[in-house]
């Protein structure tokens, strides 16, 4: 049994007077504790893709299923993490972990308890009484990730999560994140505009073509890079060579 199946999926949005294909005839399997990759040029359906495996949107045709049960809106299965931490400004920091549970009625001295313990395996010790605006991008980010994990979803939807972040913080939450998913064995899909992001921290990058989008090519990481971790793995020469070959397809797509 696959994790996540997505089999022959199309997506058309109708307004009044258009009709756009956003997806054609997509069909992935991801396994589970793989971390993905969706590559691809703007408009070439990504969003879309995620909001339909998140179960916020309908496909027109076609179906995603997880743990081989179709996905739902209301399901506690898959987590995010997104551009902007969308952390509440007047909640602390352990009100905004925690507002999960408390949503659910199972806030309980454990819940606290694991909160405390993701927070300082982020290196935040001693912030849950702290307001978001009392610290910094970096560190909101992970406070957004230990807000994702604590839910303990099954699948994570990372929708650019580094990309509003300068370019050192974003190398260090690049390891951060990758080795935090590891332990946790937690299966991630990731969504970025950088081919050295995905290529870093990936098991599998998928590039997507516009127009409709559709799956162009699938590349496996090698395994000597999937061994390091994401900063290591950009000095690496497989590395090098990986993001040439992606570039190369990227740039032969905008020819098309
Ligand atoms: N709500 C909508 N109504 C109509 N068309 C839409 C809607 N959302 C997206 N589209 C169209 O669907 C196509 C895919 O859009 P989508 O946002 O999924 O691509 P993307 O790859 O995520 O883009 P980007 O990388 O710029 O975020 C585009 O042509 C877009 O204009």
């Amino acid at each position: 049994m696959e994790f996540l199946s997505i089999k022959e999926l199309h997506h058309t949005y109708f307004t009044r007077s258009s009709a756009t294909t956003a997806l054609s005839d997509i069909t992935l399997d991801v396994k589970e504790g793989e971390f993905i990759s969706f590559l691809g040029p703007s408009g070439c359906g990504k969003t879309t893709l995620l909001s339909i495996i998140a179960g916020l949107i309908e496909p027109t045709s076609g179906n995603v299923l997880l743990e081989n049960k179709p996905v739902k809106t209301s399901q506690n299965d898959i987590g995010y993490m997104l551009q902007q931490d969308y952390l509440f400004p007047w909640k602390t920091i352990e009100e905004n972990i925690q507002l999960g549970h408390k949503i659910n009625g199972n806030l309980t001295k454990e819940t606290k308890r694991t909160t405390v313990s993701l927070l300082e395996q982020m290196g935040l010790n001693d912030v849950e009484s702290f307001y978001p605006k009392q610290l910094s991008g970096g560190m909101r980010q992970r406070v957004a990730l230990v807000r994702t994990l604590a839910t303990e979803p099954k699948l994570l939807m990372l929708d650019e999560p580094f990309s509003a972040l300068d370019f050192q913080t974003k190398l260090k939450l690049e390891d951060l994140v990758s080795n935090t998913l590891k332990n946790f064995n937690k299966t991630a899909i990731l969504v970025t505009h950088d081919i050295g992001e995905a290529i870093a921290m990936s098991d599998r990058i998928v590039l997507f073509s516009p127009s409709p989008g559709r799956v162009h090519k699938t590349f496996l990481v090698p395994e000597d890079l999937k061994a390091l971790p994401p900063f290591k793995a950009r000095n690496h020469q497989s590395y090098t060579e990986l993001f040439q070959t992606i570039w190369k397809e990227l740039e032969s797509l905008d020819k098309e």
